[in-house]
C-alpha cells in the first residue's frame, strides 16, 4: 500500500497504466447483454468480472452508486462487495455518489464514502456543490484525514447543466469557475508532490466553455475526473481539445463503450488498451 497522498498516487498509476477511469455501471441492458440475470446477484457477477479483469490494467474505478441502489438493500451490499474488490487491486476506487447536503448531514456522508474502514468507503468519493462549496467541507476535512481524495462537480457532461453551472455571478466570474477556484484553494492546503486530493469532474464534451468561461485550468492543481468519453459521444480528441495542457491532470472516464465489449476478458482487456493508448498524447 502506497504511502502517497490520493492525488500523488492516482498520478503515478496514471502515468503507468493510462489516463483511463473504468465506470462500473451494471446497467440492466448490460446484464442481458452479458447472459446474467437483472438481479443484485447478476449485478454482483458482472462488476466482479469487470475488476477482476481489469484491476491489473486501468488506474481507476468508478461504480456508480445509483446502479446498486436501486435493487435496495441487496443493491448496496454488492456495492460494499465490489468496493472491496476494488481495493485488493492497485487501482483506485472512486464511488460515484454524487453526495452534498448541509454540513451536519455532510459528516454523515463523509464518514459514510470516506470513513477509515466504513464498507462504502473507496478511494475518493464524487460530491455535488449545490449546497455550496463550504457545506462540503466535512468530506473534504475526512478525505485528509485518511488519505483520500473528492471529486467535486463543476462542469458536467450532460447539456442540462449549462443552465446552472455557466451562469455568472456579480457580473464576473461562473458558477462553475467559482468552484473550481475554490476547490483549487483547498489543494493549496494540502501537501503533495504532482496533484493534490481534491479534484474536478469536468465532461470532455463541455467543447468551448474553459475558454467560454475564462476558465484558466491550467492553474489547477488537482486530478479532473472527465466522463463522456464514448457513450455520450467524446473521444481523445475532445479530450486534448478541452483541456489544452492541463491533459496531463485528466482521467478521462467511460463505462458503457467499455462494459459492452465483456464479458469476455480479453475484449474488456483490448477495449481498455485502445483508449488508453488514444490518451497518449505526449
Ligand atoms: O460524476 C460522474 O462520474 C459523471 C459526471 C458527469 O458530468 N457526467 C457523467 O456521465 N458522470 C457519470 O459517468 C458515467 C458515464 O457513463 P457512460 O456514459 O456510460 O460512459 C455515469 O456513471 C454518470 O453518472
Amino acid at each position: 500500500m502506497s504511502t502517497a497522498g490520493f492525488g500523488d498516487r492516482l498520478w503515478d498509476l496514471m502515468r503507468q497504466r493510462g489516463p483511463l477511469c473504468v465506470g462500473i455501471d451494471p446497467h440492466p441492458a448490460l446484464l442481458d447483454q452479458w447472459g446474467l440475470e437483472r438481479s443484485a446477484q447478476g449485478m454482483r457477477e458482472f462488476s466482479m468480472r469487470v475488476v477482476d479483469a481489469l484491476g491489473d490494467h486501468v488506474a481507476a474505478f468508478k461504480p456508480q452508486s445509483a446502479l446498486f441502489e436501486q435493487y435496495g438493500s441487496a443493491g448496496v451490499a454488492v456495492l460494499e462487495e465490489v468496493i472491496a474488490r476494488c481495493g485488493d487491486t492497485d487501482a483506485v476506487c472512486i464511488v460515484d455518489a454524487k453526495r452534498g447536503d448541509i454540513g451536519s448531514t455532510m459528516d454523515a456522508y463523509a464518514a459514510a464514502y470516506l470513513g477509515e474502514g466504513s464498507p462504502l468507503a473507496g478511494d475518493a468519493l464524487t460530491v455535488s456543490p449545490y449546497l455550496g462549496v463550504g457545506a462540503l467541507a466535512p468530506a473534504y476535512e475526512q478525505a485528509q484525514q485518511s488519505g483520500h481524495g473528492v471529486f467535486t462537480l463543476a462542469l458536467t457532461s450532460n447539456p442540462d447543466g449549462h443552465g446552472i453551472q455557466h451562469a455568472t455571478v456579480d457580473n464576473a466570474h461562473s458558477v462553475a469557475g467559482l468552484i473550481i477556484s475554490e476547490v483549487n484553494t483547498l489543494n493549496t492546503k494540502c501537501d503533495f508532490q504532482h496533484i493534490g486530493p481534491f479534484g474536478l469532474v469536468i465532461g470532455a464534451t463541455i467543447q468551448s466553455a474553459l475558454t467560454d468561461l475564462h476558465i484558466n485550468i491550467e492553474d489547477f492543481t488537482g486530478p479532473i475526473l472527465s466522463p463522456g468519453v464514448g457513450a455520450q459521444g467524446a473521444g481523445s480528441e475532445q479530450v486534448r481539445d478541452v483541456f489544452g495542457r492541463a491533459v496531463d491532470r485528466v482521467l478521462a472516464s467511460s463505462s458503457r463503450q467499455i462494459l459492452r465489449c465483456g464479458p469476455e476478458k480479453d475484449r474488456l482487456v483490448g477495449a481498455v488498451k485502445e483508449i488508453c493508448d488514444s490518451l497518449r498524447f505526449q
